[in-house]
C-alpha cells in the first residue's frame, strides 16, 4: 500500500452523521443494476482496467486446511499474477497484486515468501470470521499478526452491536482495534450479509470510519450473502459522505464470491462512477478474492491474441 493516504485517524463518535439516515433500498437496487449493465469502459481500455484490477486484488487464502506450502504457492502467484508473455505484450512487466491475505499463523510464511517484492501481507484477525471471542483475545490476535509481519489487518465487527443499534459500543471496540493495529492499516469487515438492512450497512460504515478504519470491507467470504452491488453502493456513498464531512479518504474492499473479470469490471465501474478514478487505485480500492485471477488471465489473453474462439473457451473450461 502506498503512503499517499497514511493511516486514518477517524473522528470522535458523532452519531448525528448517521442517526437519521434511512437508505432507500429500491433506489439503491435500481442504481446498482444500472451500473452492472453498463458498458462505460471502451474495448480498447478493457485490458488496462483488468490490469488495474490485478493491482487491487488482495489475493486470499482463508481455509481451515491452509498450509505453509499453499501460502508459498499463493505468494508466488501474487508476484507473477498472470503469464509473463501476456504482461510483456501489454507492456506491464512487474505487475503484482495489491496484497496477500491470510490467517494470522500463516503470516510468517507469507512475509518470508514475499520478501523484497513490496507486496504487503494482510492478516485477518479478531476471531475471524464470527468475531465472537472475548475482546482482549481479539486485540491480542491483532498484535500477534502485526508482530509476525502483517502490514494490514482485516478485523471483523461484532454484528450484535450493529443489529441492536449499540453504535457507541461498536465505535469503542473498533477504536481499540485501531490502536492495537499500531502502524498497520486496518480494514473493518462489516459482514454486511448479517446486517439485515442497508440502513444498518450505512451506519456501520460511518461508525467504522469514525473509529479510524483505513478501509471498510463488505464481507468475510463466509457469510451466506457476501459482496453485492447494492451493499457496495451504500458503502461507497458512506465513504463519499465521510470524505465530504472530514476530508479523510477511506478505502473500500468488496470481498467474497467475486470470481470473474466481469465482477472486477462491475466493481471498478461502481468506484469510477460514484467516487472518481482516484478511488480506483490500490491504496483506496481492493478486491478480496481467492480465485479471480484465472478469469482475468483468460480475458487478457483474449485482448493480446485476438483469437479467443469458442473452441479455446471450451478447451479452457
Ligand atoms: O476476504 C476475502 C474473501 O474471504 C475471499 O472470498 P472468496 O474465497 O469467495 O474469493
Amino acid at each position: 500500500m502506498t503512503d499517499a493516504f497514511p493511516r486514518m485517524t477517524g473522528t470522535p463518535f458523532t452519531p448525528d452523521w448517521f442517526d437519521t439516515i434511512s437508505v432507500n433500498t429500491p433506489a439503491a437496487e435500481r442504481r446498482a443494476s444500472s451500473l452492472a449493465g453498463r458498458r462505460t469502459v471502451k474495448k480498447d481500455w478493457q485490458a488496462a482496467w483488468l490490469a488495474r484490477a490485478i493491482t487491487c486484488i488482495d489475493l486470499t487464502t482463508l481455509a481451515g486446511d491452509d498450509t505453509a506450502g499453499r501460502v508459498q504457492r499463493l505468494c508466488a502467484k501474487a508476484r507473477n499474477p498472470v503469464r509473463a508473455d501476456l504482461l510483456s505484450a501489454l507492456g506491464l512487466e512487474g505487475l503484482t497484486v495489491g496484497a496477500v491475505c491470510v490467517y494470522p499463523t500463516m503470516v510468517p510464511h507469507a512475509a518470508k515468501a514475499l520478501e523484497g517484492s513490496g507486496i504487503p501481507v494482510a492478516s485477518v484477525a479478531t476471531g475471524f470470521p464470527a468475531g465472537l471471542t472475548p475482546l482482549p483475545l481479539r486485540l491480542a490476535e491483532i498484535r500477534y499478526a502485526v508482530e509476525q509481519g502483517a502490514a494490514e489487518i482485516d478485523i471483523v465487527i461484532t454484528r450484535e452491536l450493529a443489529l441492536t443499534g449499540q453504535w457507541q459500543a461498536l465505535y469503542d471496540e473498533i477504536r481499540q482495534m485501531r490502536e492495537a493495529c499500531g502502524d498497520a492499516h486496518m480494514k473493518a469487515i462489516l459482514a454486511t450479509g448479517d446486517l439485515k438492512t442497508l440502513t444498518n450497512v450505512y451506519k456501520a460504515s460511518m461508525v467504522a470510519m469514525q473509529a479510524g478504519a483505513d478501509f471498510i470491507k463488505t464481507s468475510t467470504g463466509k457469510e451466506e450473502v457476501n459482496a453485492t452491488l447494492p451493499v457496495s453502493l451504500t458503502m461507497v456513498r458512506a465513504l463519499r459522505d465521510f470524505r465530504d464531512l472530514t476530508g479523510q479518504w477511506v478505502g473500500f474492499k468488496p470481498a467474497g464470491g467475486l470470481k470473474t473479470a466481469k465482477d472486477a469490471m462491475n466493481w471498478l465501474i461502481l468506484m469510477k462512477e460514484e467516487l472518481g478514478t482516484r478511488w480506483c487505485m490500490p491504496d483506496l480500492f481492493r478486491i478480496g478474492a481467492s480465485s479471480m485471477l484465472g478469469d482475468i488471465e483468460r480475458q487478457l489473453e483474449h485482448h493480446v491474441t485476438g483469437r479467443y474462439s469458442a473452441a479455446n473457451r471450451h478447451a479452457l473450461a
